[in-house]
């Protein structure tokens, strides 16, 4: 499968193309507004939350309820829009309105694509660059993770993300029985962290770091449960399923760090504390004694949870405001904003599972056909068979 993405964050609609996905997979736009309204959920979040509701329609490759084989199109509305209609317009403006300065971002963010993205462009006007770098297409990513988590679903894969940490308040718990109560328990959460108790005191700090003008990063992980043995390969390195799981992951948005499994950690342990030990049992076939890798050895599944974590970093506009240098005038300015998230890590955790969730179901796809749903469900029950009797 491939997918690409078009919108700008205040422009009309954010659309996302899908190619690849399955025939006969049952699909419905509730199925992908569930993850989109978890998205806009976590605590932390600045006024644009209240104005959008994000909400996808499928105008193409879904007919009665099922994929049809054909490209799907995913749209969700902005409901700023119709505040920016003037400014975000698609029709050609006046030599003189082009030329009018004040009309233009001059002034780049520090932390934001601004300046690199008018440089390399050559706009005078940094909205070119900032619309489009704007986090507002995580939703759109998102709708395609939905499509993706559906697949995985009907092969028996589950999936979920949640906040590990938010600025230094750590979740100290860590365990979990199934997907679903991990699902649960951080939904109950409004930072989406299974440790309740921290929950409180990760609210506490995205509070403190908003009434001091500040904003405050985390560690999100996501975890994904009844992979196969061998997704991906060693054999050549953009086969490798982690090295394409680091790059959707930091392809996020604010998204500084990945790791798999105990990750930057197994550098300072020794070997007998990171491998994870082989077992064999007549009912589960080979499996592990522990899974400090995260489910990954050689580039490919292990058959243990696939552990992903990802750092995010404070976001950078502030209220506080950091300087920067004009990029008509050169003055030095302190920019003063008027609405930004203070804390997006509970939405970057629902992002980050979406992007865990596409690479995984497209590296299920690889291994398995990718035509119709009922052939890839046969040659997956056939290899799980051969994996467990191997
Ligand atoms: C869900 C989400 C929401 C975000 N919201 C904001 C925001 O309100 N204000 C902001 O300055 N950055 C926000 N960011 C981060 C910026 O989009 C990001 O830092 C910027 O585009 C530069 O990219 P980089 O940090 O990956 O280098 C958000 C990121 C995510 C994932
Ligand atoms: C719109 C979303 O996030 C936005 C991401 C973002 C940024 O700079 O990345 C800046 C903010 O947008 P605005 O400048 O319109 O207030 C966030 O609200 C979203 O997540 O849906």
């Amino acid at each position: 499968m491939r997918f690409l993405t078009a919108g700008e964050s205040h422009g009309p609609e954010l659309t996302a193309i899908i190619e690849g996905v399955p025939s006969q997979l049952p699909l419905t736009e509730e199925q992908i507004n569930e993850h989109l309204q978890r998205r806009q959920k976590g605590y932390g979040r600045g006024r644009r939350m209240q104005i959008e509701k994000d909400r996808v329609r499928i105008t193409s490759g879904v007919r009665h309820g099922k994929t049809t084989g054909a490209p799907i199109t995913l749209i969700v509305e902005n409901k700023d829009w119709k505040h920016w209609e003037k400014i975000m317009g698609a029709a050609p403006i006046t030599e003189e309105e082009e030329q009018d300065v004040k009309r233009k971002i001059t002034r780049p963010r520090p932390g934001h694509a601004d300046l690199n993205g008018a440089i390399k462009y050559r706009h005078r006007d940094m909205r070119n660059v900032l619309e489009r770098s704007s986090a507002r297409e995580t939703t759109v990513r998102v709708a395609v993770g939905a499509v993706a988590q559906v697949l995985l679903k009907s092969l028996d894969v589950e999936i979920c993300g949640h906040v590990l940490e938010i600025g230094n308040i750590r979740s100290e718990a860590s365990a979990f029985e199934s997907i679903k109560e991990l699902k649960e328990k951080t939904e109950a959460s409004e930072v989406r962290c299974l440790d309740l108790e921290a929950s409180e005191k990760m609210k506490k700090a995205i509070d403190e770091a908003k009434e001091n003008g500040d904003s405050i990063g985390g560690v999100v992980e996501v975890v994904a449960v009844n992979l196969p043995i061998g997704l991906g390969s060693h054999v050549q390195y953009d086969r490798k399923l982690d090295g394409k799981i680091a790059q959707g992951v930091m392809s996020i948005n604010a998204f500084k760090g990945v790791e798999i499994g105990i990750g930057f950690e197994a550098a300072r342990l020794l070997g007998s504390k990171v491998h994870d030990e082989i077992l064999h049992s007549e009912e589960r076939g080979f499996y592990r004694r522990t899974n400090r890798l995260g489910g990954f050895e050689g580039g490919m599944t292990n058959g243990m949870p696939v552990v992903v974590r990802g750092a995010m970093k404070p976001i950078p506009t502030l209220y506080k405001p950091l300087q920067s240098v004009d990029i008509e005038t050169k003055e030095v300015f302190s920019a003063s904003i008027e609405r930004s998230d203070s804390c997006a890590v509970p939405a970057a955790a629902v992002v980050c599972e979406a992007a865990v969730a596409w690479e995984l179901a497209n590296a299920m796809l690889e291994k398995f056909g990718s035509d119709t749903l009922e052939d890839i469900l046969e040659s997956l029950e056939n290899y799980r068979e051969k994996a467990r009797n191997f």
